[in-house]
């Protein structure tokens, strides 16, 4: 029985059976597929294992993937043949007003007065500074004509995301990192610029834009140029160099040097050196900025004041936008200071005017990286260029502003220029309507309008990025006593601009950014839209002709990013220089100058809306101060000033 149960239960079989192969053959198949399976979790553990160690250890803080490296040759020369000798104390806590000392090895780099980094060597066709010319022998295509024909795409296309905040901040750390000057007399135009239609024109006439006489704008006029002066270059510092070299009058790093000056003469006239407060002017009961005493004018008993304010950057009168921003970072300036004092009875005026100075720089680079940044370059830049990691100071990065950036990709942002600028009441209905055109040079209308000019630019939508500029900016005229009358032409002196410099033309930057090389017009379609390049073709009479500011206009944006991908990257690589190449950047660990954890920590709480709040009397902001909230509908959104307190317990 049992052996039968036994049977039952296991067949004897003899080894000859055919069912001895068929039972082994499924046993096999059974073992294989579980050996698969057992293997295959395996490996996925493994991969699972590996992908863990590899988040924990692979920081990408340390390294960007993507940086670009310079390929002139001339960015040594100023400072082996000119650059003056300086002593500096490398313990020092505060950075030194010129710029100087921040790089220990090379004290001279990033201060002001010093040449505007190179990506390429320029290109002048007597290879010292004679504009470009075409392959063919012929001069480039006139200015205004490639306004006139390429660029007058005139709709506005609005932003509904941001507002029209993002220009005058913009503006700023365009005057904190870069001012150079033009060959002008006291700031007017020179008088031989009137003799251009001489028999015998004045050699400066050779760079102005000709214009014709029925230019659409300026020919009722009967302007017959649009003035245009070259900027001036190292002879004037008693530094000859060629090819022909410009210094930035400010210094190139991003430390405040817009309010506080960029020479320790301008500093010193800006402080009121009491409480560590800048020098002020109180009008209507309202902190400003000081008057220009030069812009005071008696006329009899009479006083005549035309606003002028006096800021470390000169330029702080262009427009009512850096106009604002100038005043409420003096007014922030003088809050911090003040707060420091009531909390540090025993702190000197030297030493609450140096920390503050170091807060506000601080807290205008962390506006700049975490808020600015991002909205003009898109994820995929900061996330390339590491913008948005620690900052990881390499005293080998040259931190100065390139001139492929200043005269070239950093002004594309003159497209979002708005036409006009509203002045909103408490109930956000415009009040005044202001054009440009109208208030440059003179701010006036700033006084006592402060908070309606905030109100105005918060809520009104912003410009969408597009090849040509808005008309107000454009195709203007501009009457003022110190200039007469005179056609402006924003677009046509940014083309001027780049040729005056020497930049290399467009195919040679876009190469130099990794893109595909070029050998036809046609081979720009990847990033031109047909319709332009076949207006490049008639101006231009080689691909490789075409102006480097002319062809990053006429990019496709790439996805998220204000700017196409030649002008992407060089604004990218910019602020990764200025940001790994400064010894007192925020986040620097280890200086004399580091803020603590603490420190660091409130200052990253500040955001230009808390500056708002301390220093207008705007009573409710939204949070990113530079995107856009329909008041009607998202009021919830624009949270009460209250609510934005400046903590500065860790001081
Ligand atoms: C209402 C707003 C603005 C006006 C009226 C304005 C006007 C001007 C003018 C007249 C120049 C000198 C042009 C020349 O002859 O070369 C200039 C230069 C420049 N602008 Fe603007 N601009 C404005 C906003 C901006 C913004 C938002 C940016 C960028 C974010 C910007 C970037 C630059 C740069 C980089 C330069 C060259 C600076 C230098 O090297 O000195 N501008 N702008
Ligand atoms: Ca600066």
């Amino acid at each position: 029985m049992g052996n039968i149960l036994r049977s039952r239960d296991k067949p004897l079989l003899n080894e000859n059976s055919p069912l001895i192969g068929l039972e082994s053959k499924s046993k096999l198949k059974w073992f294989n597929l579980r050996n698969v399976v057992l293997f295959i979790t395996l490996l996925l553990c493994i991969l699972i294992v590996l992908y863990v160690v590899f988040m924990i250890f692979y920081t990408p803080t340390k390294k960007s993937t993507l940086r670009l490296t310079s390929v002139a040759t001339i960015n040594n020369d100023y400072f082996e043949k000119c650059s003056p000798p300086v002593t500096c104390d490398p313990k020092a806590k505060y950075r030194t007003i010129n710029g100087s000392c921040n790089n220990l090895q090379n004290p001279n780099w990033g201060a002001a007065l010093t040449p505007f980094y190179r990506y390429m060597d320029p290109v002048f066709s007597d290879g010292i500074s004679a504009f470009r010319v075409q392959s063919d022998g012929s001069p480039l295509p006139n200015a205004r004509n490639l306004t006139l024909t390429i660029f007058q795409d005139t709709l506005r296309i609005c932003d509904y995301k941001n507002n029209e905040l993002l220009v005058p901040w913009g503006q700023f750390i365009t005057h904190d990192t870069a001012f150079s000057p033009v060959r002008s007399v006291n700031s007017s135009f020179p008088a031989a610029l009137d003799h251009c239609q001489d028999e015998h024109p004045p050699t400066e006439c050779k760079a102005v834009i000709p214009l014709s006489p029925d230019d659409p704008v300026y020919g009722k006029y009967n302007l017959t140029i649009l003035k245009f002066m070259r900027l001036i270059t190292s002879p004037a510092y008693n530094c000859t160099l060629v090819p022909d070299t410009v210094l930035n009058k400010n210094t190139h790093y991003i430390d405040s040097s817009n309010v506080y000056g960029s020479d320790p003469d301008v500093t010193n006239e800006l402080r009121l050196f009491r409480g560590g407060q800048l020098l002020y002017n109180t009008i209507k009961k309202q902190e400003y900025c000081p008057q220009d005493p030069t812009r005071v004018v008696k006329k009899g008993n009479e006083t005549q004041v035309t606003i002028a304010f006096l800021a470390g950057d000169v330029n702080v009168n262009q427009n009512l936008g850096i106009a604002l921003l100038q005043n409420l970072f003096l007014r922030f300036h003088n809050y911090i200071a003040n707060q420091l004092e009531v909390a540090h009875p025993l702190w000197t005026d030297e030493i609450i005017y140096q920390e503050t100075r170091r807060i506000v720089a601080a807290v205008t680079q962390i506006i700049t990286y975490d808020n600015f940044l991002p909205i003009i370059l898109g994820e995929k830049y900061i996330n390339e260029y590491g913008l948005n990691h620690e900052t990881n100071y390499d005293p080998t990065i040259m931190p100065s502003m390139a001139q492929e950036m200043t005269s070239g990709a950093f002004r594309l942002l003159h497209n979002i220029i708005p036409a006009k600028l509203n002045y909103m009441t408490e109930n956000y209905t415009t009040y005044e309507v202001e054009e440009p055109s109208k208030s440059f040079l003179r701010p006036d209308t700033l006084i006592g309008n402060v908070d309606g000019l905030i109100r105005g630019l918060t809520e009104t939508p912003g410009r969408e990025p597009q090849s040509s500029y808005n008309d107000l900016i454009s195709n203007i005229v501009i009457k003022i006593p110190s200039i007469n009358t005179t056609g402006f032409d924003l677009l046509s002196y940014d083309i001027q601009r780049g040729r005056d410099v020497g930049l290399p033309p467009y195919t040679k930057m876009r190469s130099f950014c990794g893109l595909p090389q070029v050998k036809s017009f046609d081979d720009l379609s990847d990033h031109i839209p047909s319709k332009k390049i076949d207006q490049l073709k008639y101006f231009y009479s080689s691909v490789d002709d075409i102006d480097y500011y002319v062809g990053i206009l006429l990019e496709d944006k790439v996805i998220g990013s204000m700017f196409g991908p030649t002008g992407s990257c060089v604004i990218a690589d910019s602020f990764y220089r200025f940001r790994n190449g400064d010894r007192f950047f925020y986040d620097v660990k280890d200086q004399p100058g580091s803020f603590t954890s603490d420190q660091i920590q409130s200052l990253k709480k500040i955001t230009l809306s808390h500056i708002i709040c301390a220093t207008s009397g705007i009573e409710r902001i939204q949070k990113d101060a530079f995107r856009l909230i329909d008041h009607i509908r998202m009021m919830k959104l624009k949270p009460n000033c209250e609510t934005y307190k400046i903590d500065l317990t860790a001081w």
